[in-house]
């Protein structure tokens, strides 16, 4: 099997590290491994989505493809009356995002292996995040998008961050067809944050 960031069992060595990160005004510290997208700190985009996502106080959140935790966690403290699901197909990046709940003393997650939304496709959200993993190809983003329209509650919004060259006007142009409304909601350095409205 190959060694993607995105592997469901990385074979890479381990390679432990902390990073401590601002987000949205929290300090947080993450545990770090090798085969875990984005190892050294906070992806930029993943940044900017978290800086711009609305989050009301009581959501129901659904983090797609978690990685070691930054996006979910930062919702988590922004729902602090809800609760946030996070799920990856990486059982190393599944395991890493419990330790850094933990570490955190974030309480209302619940953080599950899955393919892309299996496993959590009998439930409802108001928010669902993705910085989704592009290197797995354009028709996994796109069932994401599908998949996410599926257990999102009517109003509920996907915040998806993407970056231009990795392929933003065609996301723009899927999640026209599948959502009620899509927009643009703000760009930084060739990153855009799109929101889609079911
Ligand atoms: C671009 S990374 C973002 C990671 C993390 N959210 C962050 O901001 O650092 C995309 C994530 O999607 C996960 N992923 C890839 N394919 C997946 C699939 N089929 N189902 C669920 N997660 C998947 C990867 O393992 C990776 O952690």
């Amino acid at each position: 099997m190959s060694d993607h960031y995105y592997s469901q069992k990385p074979a890479a060595k381990h390679d432990l590290h902390t990073v401590e990160e601002v987000l949205r005004g929290n300090k947080l510290s993450f545990e770090t491994d090798a085969g875990v997208f984005s190892k050294k700190g906070v992806d930029f985009g993943s940044r900017l989505l978290i800086d711009t996502m609305e989050i009301a106080r009581n959501a129901a959140v659904l983090d797609v493809g978690c990685g070691y935790g930054p996006i979910g966690l930062s919702a988590a403290l922004l729902a602090a009356g809800g609760s946030v699901t996070m799920v990856d197909i990486n059982e190393r990046a599944v395991e890493l995002s419990r330790r850094n709940a933990a570490r955190n003393r974030i309480a209302n997650v619940k953080i599950v292996q899955s393919d892309l939304l299996a496993e959590v496709k009998e439930m409802a959200f108001d928010v669902v995040l993705t910085n989704p993993p592009i290197r797995a190809g354009k028709e996994t983003v796109h069932r994401i998008f599908e998949q996410a329209y599926d257990v999102l509650k009517p109003g509920g919004a996907l915040w998806v961050v993407i970056q231009k060259k990795q392929g933003a006007p065609s996301a723009f142009a899927k999640l026209e067809t599948i959502y009620g409304q899509t927009i643009e909601v703000t760009k930084d350095k060739g990153y855009r944050i799109l929101k889609a409205i079911k």
